[in-house]
């Protein structure tokens, strides 16, 4: 460690308790007192250890000078606050804390997190406490090194442009269907949040464009109503014990239904393209090319190994995707005149067709929605921060190396909130991607929207175009209309970012003449 300072933590020596004064401990007898006076000694000779130990890991790193005894900031964790980061990234580059004696450096400057994003020697992803419990250690998200790479260039291979190709007709369809019943479920009422039926809809497409028809349809309704427990165990860190009643054990049941149906679909996509169906969803497009006779690496997938990759991409997926897709509709809404330009463009490029499904060419001639959906998500960037945690002492600047196992979190937030780069930061104002030579543009380092490094996001195309797709057909068959409430520009953190008061609209038909 670089880091090298003295320690002043409080010491209580056993001598000292000894020389407490027994009524202290009025109850006790000779014999059960010396047994108090020893338990007590070990206790505080613990928490002393405790402190000791944090404030030599913090070494001058900005952070509270003692930790709380055992918990730490675990209660900040739990209700988490875009007020209480902002504090702590402002605090310093580099800021410490701790919880349930996990040693947590912050990091809030572009190049520091890029540093960690792209240090695998040093660190590695560890995502939230919960992860491993819901996820399964042996999911390929927790590989690192050479045995992630690999498996990863197999994984490229369902996000290829053919791929995304033919996952926007499912997106399209699904799109379109939950609009219909947007519709019918809003008949005659005012404004109600979308926050629920967005996550519904999201859930569908993510289920439909993975599996396609494998599973039936009340799966994917029960794997959707499931979901929402998993959602909320994603907590920084949880209470360490998945035991029944605990969120990361709500979580864990969760994760077992849809696994399971997840291994359905597996095990009929491999027989439906071993019948020599043409691929239809994800799992398809995957046993499709692993069967073909010019096809070199593994192919032999277990249901259970498919289920889990799966699994991967719908927690990576789910509550990011949401959070991007209800704050597009926000700040759409919000900005009139954009969303008057995205139906400009919409009507131009479809040229008043909307009832035509949209296809990947024609999602390629609207920049002007690609504009809004990256200012949309850099605005209110979905993932702020991916815990990684150190595999040895990580020595990320000259003046500190942060110790080994510590978690070590890039922050997202404030590289993409860099007035040097996005003047006018939390401006909405896709315009600032459409000029070529503008800082937000030839700054590409700060956009770490989707991570940066070995595991930078696998689904950035997928994703955006799910998004703007969404946006696209809300804009041509919807007028929108926002009821601001108190709580539209206040942040709740559940796993991502949403708006508090859900982003109430109101959809009305829109007519074409
Ligand atoms: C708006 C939506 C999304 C956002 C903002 C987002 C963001 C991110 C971020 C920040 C990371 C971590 C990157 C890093 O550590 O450097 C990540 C990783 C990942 N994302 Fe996304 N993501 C989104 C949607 C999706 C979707 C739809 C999928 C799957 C279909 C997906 C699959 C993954 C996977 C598998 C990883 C881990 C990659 C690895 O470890 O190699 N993401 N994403």
């Amino acid at each position: 460690m670089t880091n090298s300072m003295s320690v002043s933590a409080p010491v209580a020596t056993a001598e000292a308790l000894y020389n407490l004064p027994a009524t202290l401990f009025p109850f006790a007898t000779d014999k059960s007192a010396t047994w108090w006076y020893t338990t007590a000694a070990i206790l505080l000779g613990l928490l002393a250890l405790e402190q000791t130990v944090y404030r030599y890991k913090k070494g001058h790193l900005p952070g509270d000078p003692w930790t709380i005894p055992i918990i730490g900031k675990f209660a900040d964790s739990m209700k988490p606050t875009m007020e209480n980061y902002m504090k702590q990234w402002n605090s310093g580059a580099l800021s410490a804390l701790s919880v349930f004696n996990i040693f947590i450096v912050m990091s809030s400057t572009t190049d520091y997190s890029r540093k960690i994003l792209n240090s695998p020697t040093y660190a590695e992803p560890c995502l939230v406490y919960s992860a491993k419990v819901i996820l399964n250690p042996r999911n390929w998200v927790f590989l690192t090194g050479k045995e992630h790479v690999d498996y990863r260039r197999v994984l490229n291979l369902l996000f290829t442009r053919k791929a995304i190709g033919l996952y926007v007709g499912i997106e399209d369809a699904i799109t379109r269907k939950h609009f219909a019943q947007w519709m019918k479920d809003r008949e005659g009422k005012g404004a109600m949040p979308i926050m629920m039926p967005s996550r519904y809809l999201n859930m569908d497409t993510s289920l439909r464009v993975f599996c396609g028809d494998h599973i039936p349809d009340h799966a994917t309704k029960e794997i959707s109503d499931k979901y929402w427990a998993v959602t909320q165990a994603l907590e920084l860190v949880n209470f360490p014990f998945a035991i029944p009643g605990t969120k990361v054990y709500k979580a864990k049941q969760a994760a077992k239904v849809a696994m399971d149906w997840l291994e359905l679909a597996a095990h009929n996509s491999k027989a439906a393209i071993a019948k020599g169906a043409e691929p239809a969803c994800l799992i398809d497009e995957w046993m499709y090319l692993i069967s073909q006779p010019d096809y070199k690496g593994r192919n032999d997938f277990s249901d259970h190994e498919i289920a889990m990759v799966v699994f991967s991409f719908l927690f990576a997926s789910q509550d990011a995707m949401s959070s991007g897709l209800i704050y597009g509709f926000q700040h759409l809404v919000d900005h009139p005149e954009i969303l008057a330009k995205v139906r400009e463009e919409q009507e131009r490029v479809r040229q008043g067709n909307f009832e035509a499904p949209l296809t990947l060419e024609l999602m390629d001639q609207m920049p002007y929605l690609q504009a809004v959906v990256k200012e949309s998500l850099r605005v209110k960037p979905p993932v702020t921060m991916v815990p990684y945690k150190t595999t040895k002492a990580f020595p990320i600047s000259d003046h500190y190396t942060v110790p080994a196992n510590s978690m070590v979190i890039p922050s997202f937030y404030n590289a993409l909130h860099d007035a040097d780069v996005f003047p006018r930061p939390d401006r909405f104002d896709p315009d600032r991607w459409l000029d070529p030579n503008s800082s937000a543009n030839t700054n590409p380092k700060n956009y770490l929207v989707w991570g940066s490094g070995p595991h930078r996001c696998i689904a950035v195309e997928y994703a955006s175009i799910n998004i703007a797709l969404v946006l696209a057909t809300a804009a041509v068959m919807f007028d929108w209309e926002h009821e601001i409430t108190p709580l539209s520009n206040e942040v709740e953190i559940i796993a991502t970012l949403f708006p508090k008061d859900g982003c109430k609209l109101k959809l009305t038909p829109r007519t074409h003449t």
